[in-house]
C-alpha cells in the first residue's frame, strides 16, 4: 500500500533510481549479499528518511534481503514525487508527498508505523518520538533502531538520559564513514550546490557566514572558500573557533558578522542562531539559508515580526521588506537547503552510497543481535567494512602492516 502524489511519474522516478544506483557500489554490493542471506526475511523496516532515489535505493536493498519495507520523508519539503511514485511501483510502501502540511508529515508517519515494523531507520527522530508519544502500543515490536544525523543522535541520547527511551539505537551518524564523508563533503557540496542552483548568484567575493565549524561548516566552510568566498565562522566552542581560525578564515561573533554578510549558511543543530535583533545589522540583499537541522536555526517569527511584507521572488526564495526598507532574503523557509530548496538534490550518490551502506548493515546487526538499551555507535567492523568496500570499488589500494611493523607498534622497548 502506499500514498503518494502522482503514480504517473513513477517511470521518470525509476530512470533516477538507476541512475542513482550505478553511483552507488558499495551498497549495490550489499545488495547482491542480501540477495543471497536473506537476513531480513520476515522483518518489516520502518523508515523516516529524505525519500529521494538514493534513499530509495536504500529501501531496494532491505527488499532483497527479504524485509517488507514502508518508508516516509523526514521533512515536510524534501520528497522527490517521481522517486516517490517509482519506489511504489517497485513494491516499497510510500507515504508521502513533496510540501506536506505537519498535520501530512506526521499522519504519513503513523502510516508507516501502521506496518507494525520490527526495525526503524529514522532521521532526526521525529518517527521515534512519534512511535513512543503517540502509537506506545507498537513498542514491543522493535528491536532496534539506526538514526542517521546529529541532532536526531543528541535527541536520542536525551531522551535515554531521561529514562524514555524504550529499544535500542544505533547511531549509524557517528560511523567514521558516515560522518566525516556525509556531514562534510556531502554538506558542503550539497548546500552550495543547493545555494547556487536556487538563487543563480555569484559566491566568489561574496562574504559567506558559516555558523557553526563542526562537521557540516567545515565542509560548507571549505566548498564556499573554493568558489572564492571570504568565509567567515561564527562558533561557541573555543576549540572549533581556534580550528577555523588557523584553517585560515575569520572568526566572530554572530552579531559582528551579519553586519557585513552576504549569505548565512547556518550548521549548527542548535535554535536562535539569528534570531531577535541579528536581522537589524543585516546589509540590504542578505541571503540567509540553514542546512543544519528542522526550521529552528533562523528565527522566521522574529524576521516576520520586523518586516512590513513576505514575497516569493523566485522558488524556494522569499523576501523579506524591513521596516527601513532593506530586502532579506530567506531560501527553503530556513528548513535544510540542500534538501528543502525545490533545487536541492541532497548529498551526491557517492556520497550517501556509505552513509546507506552504514544504514544497511547496522539494520541487519539489529536483527541478528540482541543489543541493550541505549544509544550506541555503529561496531567498528561495519565501519571497517564499508570503507573498504568503497576504497575498493574507487580502485584504490592501500598498504598493510608487515609482522614487523606490528611488533614494533606493539613493543613499548624499542626507542631511540
Ligand atoms: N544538511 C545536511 O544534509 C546535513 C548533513 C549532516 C548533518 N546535518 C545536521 O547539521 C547539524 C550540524 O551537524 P554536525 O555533524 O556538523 O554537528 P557538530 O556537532 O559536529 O557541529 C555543530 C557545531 O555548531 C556549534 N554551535 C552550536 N551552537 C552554536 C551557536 N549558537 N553559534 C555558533 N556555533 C554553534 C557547535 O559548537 C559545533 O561545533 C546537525 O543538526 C545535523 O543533524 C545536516
Ligand atoms: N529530519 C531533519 C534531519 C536533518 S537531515 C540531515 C541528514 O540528511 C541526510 N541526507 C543528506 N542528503 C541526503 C540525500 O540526498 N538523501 C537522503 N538523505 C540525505 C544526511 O545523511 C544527514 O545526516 C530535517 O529535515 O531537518
Amino acid at each position: 500500500m502506499s500514498n503518494v502524489k502522482d503514480m504517473s511519474l513513477a517511470d521518470e522516478g525509476i530512470r533516477k533510481i538507476k541512475w542513482v544506483q550505478k553511483h552507488m557500489p558499495v551498497l549495490e554490493h550489499i545488495k547482491k549479499q542480501f540477495e543471497e542471506e536473506k537476513p531480513f526475511e520476515g522483518i518489516t523496516i520502518g523508515s523516516c528518511l529524505h525519500l529521494e532515489p538514493k534513499t530509495v535505493n536504500l529501501g531496494l536493498t532491505l527488499q532483497a534481503g527479504g524485509a517488507e519495507v514502508a518508508m516516509t520523508g523526514c521533512n515536510p519539503l524534501s520528497t522527490h514525487d517521481d522517486a516517490a511514485a517509482g519506489a511504489a511501483a517497485l513494491g516499497l510502501h510510500i507515504y508521502g508527498w513533496r510540501e506536506q502540511t505537519d498535520e501530512e508529515y506526521y499522519e504519513a508517519i503513523d502510516n508507516v508505523l501502521s506496518h507494525k515494523p520490527d526495525v526503524i531507520i529514522d532521521d532526526g527522530a521525529d518517527m521515534i518520538m512519534y512511535l513512543h508519544e503517540k502509537r506506545p502500543e507498537l513498542l514491543e515490536n522493535i528491536k532496534g533502531a539506526c538514526e542517521e544525523t546529529t541532532t536526531g543522535v543528541h535527541r536520542l541520547e536525551a531522551m535515554h538520559a531521561d529514562g524514555a527511551l524504550k529499544f535500542p539505537v544505533i547511531a549509524v551518524n557517528d560511523a567514521y564513514t558516515k560522518y566525516l564523508f556525509d556531514n562534510r563533503y556531502g554538506t558542503g557540496q550539497s548546500s552550495l550546490d543547493a545555494i547556487m542552483g536556487t538563487t543563480n548568484m555569484l559566491i566568489a567575493g561574496k562574504n559567506v557566514v558559516v555558523c557553526g565549524y563542526g562537521w557540516c561548516g567545515r565542509g560548507v566552510a571549505s566548498r564556499a572558500a573554493g568558489l572564492g568566498a571570504n568565509v567567515i565562522v561564527t562558533e561557541v566552542d573555543p576549540i572549533r573557533a581556534l580550528e577555523a581560525r588557523m584553517d585560515g578564515y575569520r572568526v566572530m561573533k554572530i552579531r559582528e558578522a551579519v553586519k557585513i554578510a552576504d549569505l548565512v549558511v547556518t550548521v549548527t543543530g542548535n535554535i536562535d542562531i539569528i534570531h531577535g535583533d541579528d536581522f537589524k545589522y543585516m546589509k540590504d540583499g542578505c541571503m540567509l539559508s540553514n542546512s543544519g537541522h528542522f526550521n529552528v536555526e533562523i528565527n522566521r517569527g522574529d524576521l516576520e515580526a520586523q518586516s512590513v511584507s513576505c514575497e516569493e521572488v523566485r522558488e524556494s526564495i522569499e523576501m523579506f521588506t524591513m521596516k527601513d526598507g532593506r530586502k532579506i532574503y530567506l531560501l527553503a523557509d530556513g528548513r535544510l537547503v540542500n534538501l528543502a530548496a525545490a533545487r536541492g538534490q541532497g548529498h551526491p550518490a557517492e556520497i550517501m552510497d556509505m552513509s546507506f551502506a552504514v544504514q544497511a548493515l547496522s539494520a541487519k546487526y539489529i536483527v541478528e543481535n540482541d543489543l541493550s538499551l541505549g544509544v550506541e555507535k555503529a561496531p567498528d567492523s561495519i565501519d571497517d567494512e564499508v570503507a573498504r568496500l568503497k576504497l575498493k570499488a574507487m580502485g584504490i589500494e592501500i598498504d598493510d602492516l608487515s609482522e614487523r611493523q606490528k611488533d614494533y607498534l606493539a613493543d613499548w622497548r624499542e626507542g631511540t
